[in-house]
C-alpha cells in the first residue's frame, strides 16, 4: 500500500496506525489523516506519529486505500465528501460498527471494500479483528488486507452478517474487560491493597488464564474446575457470581451490544 487516508482519526484510528508505524507495516509518510473539524486532533497525530495532514480534497484521487473511522452517524456526510474525489482504483477499509458493505457502495461506489472490525488492542499488535469483503476484492487484494489485519493482532474471516457478533463480542469486548478490572480494583481498595498491588496481581492473572486457555486445549469450564475446591474461596465466589446472576448479565450484554450493530446497520 502507498498512500492510506483515514477519513476519522479518532481513538480506532489512532489504534490502527500505533500499531502499523510501531509494527514498521506502514511508513508514517504514507499515512494522511483528515477529520470533520478537529484540527487539533490532527495536529497531536501529526506530532505523535509523523502522519501527514490531508490538506486539500483533491489529494484523496492518490490514495491508495481509504480507511472510514467515522462513528456510523457520521459516515453519510464523510462519504458525501469524499465521493467526488476518489478514483476507481482506491480501495476501502471500513472499521465502522454496524455499517454494511452496501450501504459504503451506495455512498461511493463499486470497489473493493473489506469492512473490519478490530479493536483497541491493535495498538500494541493485539486486536482480535472479523473481516468480510464484498465481491470486488481479489485473492491477490485479500493476501493485502490479510496482511495489514495481522500485523495488528490476529484476523478471522467470516460472513457479513456475523460482523454484528465479532462486534458484540471482540469489538467491544476491551470495554467489558476493562470494566471488570475497574470492579476489581475497587474491592481490592476496600481490602486495604494498593491499587499497583491490586493492578499487577489482577493484569497477570487475566493474561496468565488467557494464555492457559490459548496454549492447552482443555475448556474454559475444566479450567475453572481445576481453581474451584469443593467448600473453598472459589466456590464461595461463584456461587455469589451465579446468585447476582453473572451469565444472565454477561448474555445481556452481548446481546444488547449485537442488537445494537444491528440497528446502526439500519441508521438508527
Ligand atoms: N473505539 C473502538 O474501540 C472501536 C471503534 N470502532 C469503530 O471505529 C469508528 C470510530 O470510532 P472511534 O475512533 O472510537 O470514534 P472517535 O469519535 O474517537 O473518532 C471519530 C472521528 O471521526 C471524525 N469525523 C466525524 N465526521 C467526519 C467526517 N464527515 N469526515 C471526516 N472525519 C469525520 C471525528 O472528527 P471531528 O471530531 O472533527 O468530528 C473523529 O475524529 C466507529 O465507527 C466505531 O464503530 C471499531 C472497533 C473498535
Ligand atoms: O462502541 C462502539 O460502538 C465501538 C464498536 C466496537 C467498539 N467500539
Amino acid at each position: 500500500m502507498q498512500k492510506i487516508l483515514f477519513v476519522g482519526a479518532g481513538s480506532m484510528a489512532e489504534a490502527l496506525i500505533h500499531g502499523w508505524v510501531e509494527q514498521k507495516v506502514i511508513p508514517s509518510q504514507n499515512i494522511y489523516i483528515t477529520n470533520r473539524s478537529n484540527h487539533e486532533r490532527l495536529v497531536k497525530l501529526n506530532e505523535s506519529y509523523s502522519v501527514n495532514i490531508l490538506e486539500d480534497n483533491a489529494f484523496i484521487s492518490e490514495m491508495d486505500l481509504i480507511i472510514l473511522a467515522t462513528k456510523p452517524k457520521d459516515i453519510f456526510h464523510a462519504m458525501e465528501r469524499i465521493q467526488p474525489f476518489i478514483s476507481p482504483n482506491t480501495a476501502v477499509l471500513s472499521v465502522l460498527a454496524g455499517i454494511p458493505i452496501n450501504t459504503i457502495e451506495e455512498g461511493i461506489g463499486k470497489r473493493p471494500i473489506a469492512r473490519v472490525m478490530p479493536n483497541t488492542s491493535a495498538t500494541i499488535g493485539m486486536s482480535a479483528s472479523g473481516i468480510a469483503f464484498n465481491a470486488q476484492v481479489d485473492d491477490y487484494q485479500k493476501v493485502l488486507y490479510l496482511q495489514l489485519l495481522k500485523a495488528i493482532g490476529i484476523v478471522i474471516e467470516v460472513e457479513e452478517d456475523k460482523l454484528h457478533a465479532v462486534t458484540a463480542l471482540s469489538g467491544s469486548g476491551p470495554a467489558y474487560l476493562y470494566y471488570l478490572m475497574e470492579a476489581w480494583e475497587a474491592v481490592g481498595a476496600e481490602f486495604g491493597l494498593t491499587k499497583e498491588i491490586v493492578r499487577e496481581l489482577m493484569v497477570q492473572t487475566i493474561a496468565g488464564s488467557a494464555a492457559m486457555l490459548q496454549s492447552g486445549n482443555e475448556e474454559p469450564n475444566v479450567l475453572r474446575r481445576k481453581v474451584t475446591s469443593p467448600g473453598g474461596t472459589t466456590e464461595a465466589g461463584i456461587h455469589a457470581l451465579e446468585s447476582n446472576r453473572f451469565n444472565e448479565a454477561i448474555y445481556a450484554c452481548v446481546k444488547s451490544a449485537e442488537a445494537r450493530s444491528r440497528e446502526l446497520a439500519n441508521g438508527q
